[in-house]
């Protein structure tokens, strides 16, 4: 099986012809482990769409390799108030395996009592979605991420809006289906965060500005540089008439392997 998740080539993502992510090249290794940082607008959550498949590339394209992907967007692009409970939402996470209208078998139903349980949710099944906190919301988003048993996981800021104690509970899912091998881009705020728990960091500034170890990519100079390019940048500019940074794609066997493998950005 190759070592390579996902390999963005000269990738441009955007709306109605306006770029959101510009000319992004690199490779996300299987199993890996990475924070997606950047400024409000940077265009992480358009990346985030990308893979996922919602969002068709302006130029270039993204391959990949995977056998199920798991998606969480941000908790405001969710409604709540769809009058469901807590049982219908982690349910959805069958649906990969069993279509929409498949029938849930005594067994998932254990599954999905053992997902609940992991996320401190136990008892919970019945609450009615609208009822829940944010922190619950969210561990009850997990859960049905967890049931997916996806190889690709995309979590698109998770801890917005959740205390400390569910901050450090989800992130020990997190751990966890790094070590099982899954890969992981997950869309962060929190620096201090990054840089004690993800591995690599890709810092976006609608454009790539870093992209590597996590160490080598939070520089002050990088997070800089991403600071620069976006107050620099015109909401209501055309696309593309500037030539972005270009990354090198990560050796996926480096990474892997834990090695210094960090890219500085170039401007060609
Ligand atoms: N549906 C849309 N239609 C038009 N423009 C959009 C749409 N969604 C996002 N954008 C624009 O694309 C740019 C990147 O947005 P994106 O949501 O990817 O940023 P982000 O880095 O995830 O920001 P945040 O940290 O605020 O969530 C922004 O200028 C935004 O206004």
């Amino acid at each position: 099986m190759s070592s390579t998740c996902l390999e963005f080539k000269d990738l441009t993502l955007g709306y109605q012809r306006h770029a959101a992510v510009h000319h992004l090249s690199g490779v996300v290794a299987r199993g890996s482990l990475t924070a997606v940082v950047g400024a409000n607008g940077s265009g992480k959550s358009t990346l985030m769409k990308g893979v996922a498949g919602i969002l068709k590339p302006i130029s270039g394209s993204i391959d990949a390799a995977y056998r199920r992907l798991a998606y969480l967007p941000q908790q405001s692009d969710i409604d709540r108030s769809f009058p469901a409970r807590v049982i219908d939402l982690v349910s959805l996470g069958f649906w990969q395996e069993r279509g929409l209208l498949g029938r849930i078998t005594r067994s998932d139903k254990t599954r999905l009592l053992a997902c609940l349980a992991a996320v401190g949710l136990s008892g919970f099944e019945t609450r009615s979605l609208d009822s829940l906190s944010g922190g619950q919301m969210q561990r009850a988003l997990f859960a049905r991420t967890m049931l997916q048993d996806a190889d690709l996981i995309l979590l698109d800021e998770p801890f917005n809006a959740v205390d400390e104690r569910t901050i450090r509970d989800l992130l020990a899912l997190i751990r966890q289906w790094a070590d099982e091998g899954r890969t992981l881009l997950c869309v962060l705020h929190d620096h201090a965060l990054v840089k004690s728990h993800f591995p690599q960091t890709l810092l976006m500034a609608r454009k790539p500005v870093a992209w590597g170890m996590t160490a080598d990519v939070m520089t002050p100079d990088h997070l800089s540089k991403a600071r620069t390019f976006q107050e620099a940048w015109d909401e209501n500019a055309g696309w593309c008439e500037e030539p972005g940074p270009t990354l090198l794609p990560q050796p996926a066997d480096d990474l892997l392997q834990g090695r210094d493998v960090a890219r500085r950005a170039a401007h060609v």
